[in-house]
């Protein structure tokens, strides 16, 4: 048995203005940043002390994971980075705004961009102001792996060489993981681990700033489906927010 904790970053700005976010590395808004530290004290209250932390390496996961546990006094563990962690890539509407995108295109196609397992959004020009091209972040990842736009399924192929080789490990050696990441790459990790269809991966959708501990047994299944938010009432309304997106 071992325990993992999943924790999407707290409200960023661009959550705040109901704008597509994706690899724009935007940070975290004051109700975030509460969101955040909230996180931090819901594992103490529930007695989950992480040995380790993966975050993303976009700003308002670092941000979040710094203030949580900064909130749980374990500023001092050990983290990992992993843009195989990052958000998905939203192609072309990166900066765009979800409301006038579902206006302007209809309900279909924007779930289909949004939500569908296998649809990307049209790929992101280079010299795009939301481009991620030549962000020094990324200098040393091949051309090739750097996306212009994602699908879901472009996340879990991309997410999944972190969880099997650098998490899987920590598991297997005891100890307690938190990943620290995004709606969609933690969309992507819950699929892989609850064995979501890709039909129903459509409607799932995680709540900012909530932890999600599940147990995993040998074979790193979950003992129960879906894991428990350690806070289950504020979850569920979180998760209505999020899928209202846009309306
Ligand atoms: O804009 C984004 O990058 C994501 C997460 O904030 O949005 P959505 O929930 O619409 O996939």
């Amino acid at each position: 048995m071992s325990t993992l904790v999943l924790l999407r970053h707290g409200e960023s700005e661009w959550n705040a203005k109901g704008l597509f976010t994706g690899w724009v590395d935007v940070g975290l808004s004051a109700k975030g940043e509460e969101e955040a530290r909230r996180g931090g004290r819901l594992l103490v209250d529930a007695g989950v002390r992480p040995d380790v932390v993966h975050t993303s390496v976009m700003t308002r996961a670092i941000q979040t994971a710094n203030l949580a546990l900064g909130a749980a006094d374990l500023l001092w563990l050990p983290v990992s980075r992993s843009w195989r962690l990052n958000e998905r890539h939203y192609g072309a509407l990166q900066g765009k705004d979800k409301a006038q995108t579902r206006a302007e295109f209809g309900d279909e196609q924007f779930m289909l961009w949004r939500r569908s397992y296998d649809v990307p959004p049209p790929p992101i020009a280079d010299d795009d102001e939301f481009s991620q091209a030549g962000d020094p972040r990324y200098a040393l990842l091949p051309g090739e792996l750097l996306p212009r736009t994602e699908c879901l399924k472009d996340v879990v192929g991309r997410m999944l060489p972190y969880w099997y080789d650098q998490i899987v490990p920590e598991l297997a050696a005891g100890r307690t993981v938190l990943v620290v990441a995004h709606g969609n790459s933690l969309r992507a990790l819950v699929k892989h681990l609850d064995g979501v269809s890709d039909e129903d991966i459509a409607g799932l959708n995680i709540p900012t700033g909530i932890p999600l501990q599940y147990e995993l047994d040998g074979d790193f299944c979950p003992t129960t489906k879906g894991g428990r938010y350690l806070d289950p009432d504020a979850a569920e309304a979180a998760i209505e927010a999020v899928a209202n997106q846009g309306k």
